[in-house]
């Protein structure tokens, strides 16, 4: 068999004319055999999205090509592999990205022109997969793509949602959903594997019998879906790994329940089909944390099971003993949505492997690592009891074996502190008895990772701090990262180019600490020209695309002032537009003299609200009161413009970070875990208008604080402050500009009332009066600094040159190195 394998095999090479060819015929070659061979139109006759479509399978031959030979190659080695489980992936677009990754970019753009098409025209047909809300969701995407490009052996596994993050429609300034229907034209960026299936089961009941004199349980389940396997390869730049971002959709069980059918109740039986396949339709649209819906659990199990089952199905192909498990696999879940997998891991190995419970323990807590990315103890997940006894009965029992036997070992340390074994427990007790999923969580995982410094104290001295002070040694912190492949390389060629020149080598695209060498050049007048022309040419397409969406001409040489992210009221989105409110109304009441010293600010917002979150929508609807206000009135001009860009996302943020001046990342501090758009804006050399916030702390030991424009209470003086509730008072200027919209200087008086409330009255939870003094004067050193274009320059190139840190390469191996205990592997040919 081996022999006959190997003939084959030789057989299959020898017909195999060696690897794809990239050179620019052999693509246009390639390019039109798509288009008539798969998507099947004229090879004389066919439009940009058909010339997109059939681009982009050539593109995916390519992938998959070295999505083999990796996988291959991973198989040979048999190397300890990352599984990379997450709820959420912001991928975004491919095509650029994959190009670029492969390293064959200028052929295609010769092959295209050659054909009579632009590259980048092309590039524009292509929809965002928006399978996620906001940070978590792009950290995941980030993370595929350095592991892919630092060769270490990764799967990521997630969920195929039919519909991804909701479509933001503005009408008359208000937020309306509409459907992201993403897969209607197909997606050529994934691979149908109709073979690689798993039945996933659900509901039902627990029975006990006794096997070769053992009592072990049964799960007797009353619904089963099954989960089908969709790839999508990720491509390392300047590596032939490929790596794969497995996701899974259900559809109906091939279980017939005849029973219905004797009895003609067809319709039921496919209506019940039918259900199945809903529970991987639609991403929940909330950044926020999300009690007991009995279909998020399914969504979280159901994938977690499907990945399991694969994850195991692999080991066992090259494994028999479950000792190696541990050796062989490391399982990073992505924040507590993929936590049951932790109950899982339990069931299949005591139930089904048939392990006994301290083995298999041993087990999953060397296998299971986490990252927390909530900072707020209401923003950790929990779970009913009665939901997850009727979804998953015998998990339910498997986490109340895991509580009774963590509270027997606490009792050990804290015997009589019955307050801390109530906090620790996995069970809370209360109205509604649930099971919190982060305790579940930090009771298995042998690393609990912050997604920065500050973020890791709150959760050492807060959130966490009883199991802090059990397991010290647990926490670690693991600052977030962003790609420079799409980040720089696909969104901003012209500051590419920039860099690979003065660095002399493009070595800094997978060797990102290079970056610093632009320092020596911060204060050169030649790099100070082509920097700013970069920015002018970033700023005009943003200029263009705002035009384009809004009908508001900007002018170029005013500031882009920027906050692009989800609307939330600890992201202070509202202290941003009271800002502009007091410029606004500052420069209403200037003279002429006064005005020419005006620095003409163009303040850019962009972000959804969460469908069900009002105060959010409000915020919207103020920015786009304020806007028209402003836009049309005649004494401003172009000294203030204000725009709001509707339905951002990565696309919308790859085109208006190379455009920013200045980007505003304004929580109230010890509310942002992280922040990851802040790296990506520093990146783009725009400066930083932030509070002492999430990675904001770290940026400014990078650059220097004098590159970047602080403001607002510090971490440990927020609890304090709020102590003082009402006799806290906010600025004058703070109370006039809150009275000209409750006033109705804006109109819709009555509208904004409520948020008006949310920051007076001793309401103002998140501090924005009492910060607004400092961040006006934050905003007025910002001005400064723009009029002396080459101060403002110098600080923009050592941004860029500081950015080194928050690549998600170096996020990436200090995850490798001290949570997975994993090395690359790199595919040699
Ligand atoms: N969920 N969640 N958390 C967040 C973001 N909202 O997605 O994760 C992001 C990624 O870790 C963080 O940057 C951000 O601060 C944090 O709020």
């Amino acid at each position: 068999r081996k022999g006959g394998l190997k003939a084959k095999s030789e057989k299959m090479f020898g017909l195999m004319d060696g690897f794809l060819k990239n050179d620019s015929v052999s693509l246009q070659k390639d390019i039109l055999d798509h288009v008539e061979f798969t998507v099947a139109r004229s090879r004389f006759n066919f439009d940009d999205f058909e010339a997109y479509q059939a681009l982009a399978h050539s593109v995916r031959d390519r992938l998959i090509e070295r999505w083999h030979d990796t996988h291959q190659y991973f198989k040979k080695k048999d190397p300890k592999r990352i599984y990379f489980l997450s709820l959420e992936f912001l991928m975004g677009r491919s095509l650029t990205n994959s190009v670029i990754n492969l390293g064959i970019q200028d052929q295609y753009a010769d092959a295209l022109t050659q054909l009579g098409f632009d590259f980048e025209i092309l590039a524009e047909q292509e929809g965002d997969a928006a399978l996620g809300n906001g940070g978590l969701a792009r950290f995941a995407a980030c993370q595929m793509d350095s592991l892919a490009t630092l060769d270490y052996p990764a799967w990521g596994y997630g969920l195929r949602y039919q519909y991804g993050l909701f479509r933001q429609i503005i009408v008359d300034g208000f937020q309306h959903e509409q459907p992201d229907f993403w897969l209607n034209f197909g997606n050529p960026w994934e691979i149908e594997r109709v073979h690689v299936s798993y039945p996933v089961k659900f509901y039902g009941t627990v029975e006990e019998e006794v096997l070769n004199g053992k009592k072990c349980k049964i799960w007797i389940p009353g619904e089963s879906v099954e989960a089908v396997a969709y790839d999508n390869p990720i491509p390392g730049y300047g590596t032939r790994n490929a790596i794969n971002l497995r996701l899974w959709a259900a559809k109906p069980s091939d279980q017939y329940d005849m029973e219905s059918y004797t009895t003609g109740d067809y319709i039921n039986a496919i209506v019940n089909r039918q259900k199945a396949e809903t529970i991987s339709n639609v991403l929940y649209p909330d950044d926020r944390s999300y009690q007991g819906k009995e279909l998020r659990l399914k969504q979280q199990y159901f994938f977690v099971s499907a990945s399991l089952q694969d994850i195991i199905r692999r080991f066992k192909d090259l494994h028999k003993n479950f000792d190696e498990f541990p050796e062989k696999i490391a399982l990073q879940i992505n924040d507590t949505h993929p936590s049951i997998s932790i109950a899982e891991v339990m069931r299949v190995l005591v139930d089904e492997e048939h392990l006994d419970w301290s083995k298999a323990w041993g087990i999953a807590c060397r296998i299971f690592s986490v990252t927390i990315h909530a900072v707020q103890p209401e923003g950790l997940e929990k779970i009913p009891v009665d939901l997850l006894g009727s979804v998953l009965p015998r998990h339910l029992e498997i986490i109340y074996e895991i509580n009774f036997r963590l509270m027997e070992e606490l009792k050990k340390s804290f015997d009589q502190d019955y307050d801390r074994l109530s906090r620790m427990s996995i069970i809370e007790e209360g109205a509604v008895k649930s099971i919190r999923m982060a305790n579940l969580s930090l009771a298995c995982c042998h690393t609990v990772n912050g997604v920065s410094r500050v973020h890791l104290e709150t959760l050492k001295t807060r959130v966490f701090k009883d199991f802090y002070e059990l397991w010290p040694q647990k926490f670690q912190c693991k600052t977030n990262g962003v790609t420079q492949r799409r980040w720089i390389v696909v969104s901003n060629p012209s500051l590419c180019s920039i860099i690979s020149k003065w660095l002399g080598t493009e070595a800094w695209i997978r060797n990102v600490d290079l970056i610093a060498g632009l320092r020596e050049y911060a204060k050169d007048p030649d790099l100070h020209t082509e920097w700013k022309n970069m920015k002018k040419v970033n700023k005009m397409r943003l200029a263009e695309y705002i035009e384009t969406l809004t009908s508001v001409k900007v002018s170029l040489d005013a500031m882009f002032d920027v906050q692009i992210k989800r609307i939330h009221e600890y992201k202070r989105q509202l202290l941003n537009i009271l800002g502009i409110i007091h410029r606004y109304d500052c420069i209403k009441n200037m003279d002429e003299s006064d005005k020419r010293r005006v620095v003409p600010r163009v303040c850019i917002i962009g972000g959804k609200a969460a469908p069900g979150y009002e105060v959010a929508k409000k915020i919207i609807k103020l920015c786009h009161a304020v806007a028209d206000k402003v836009n049309s009135d005649p004494d401003i001009g172009d000294l203030l413009k204000v725009v709001f860009i509707p339905d951002y996302n990565v696309s919308v943020a790859e085109l208006v970070i190379p455009g920013s001046d200045l980007s505003q990342h304004l929580s109230t501090a010890g509310h942002e875990a992280s922040g990851t758009g802040c790296m990506k804006f520093l990146m783009n050399g725009c400066l930083l208008l932030a509070t002492a916030d999430g990675s904001a702390v770290e940026i400014a030991e990078e650059i220097g604080e004098a590159n970047m424009f602080l403001f607002g209470a510090k971490v440990d003086e927020v609890p304090a402050l709020r102590e003082k509730g009402t006799t806290l008072k906010g600025s004058l200027q703070f109370a006039r500009v809150v009275r000209m919209v409750r006033d109705g200087y804006f109109g819709f008086k009555d509208y904004f009332k409520s948020l008006c409330d949310t920051v007076e009255d001793g309401g103002d939870f998140y501090l924005l009066g009492h910060d607004f003094a400092s961040y006006l004067e934050a905003q007025a050193a910002a001005d400064r600094a723009f009029v002396d274009q080459e101060k403002w320059t110098q600080m923009s190139i050592l941004s860029t040159a500081g950015s080194g840190k928050f690549s998600s390469d170096r996020t990436i191996e200090e995850y490798a190195e001290q949570s997975w205990g994993i090395e690359p592997c790199k595919c040699p040919f």
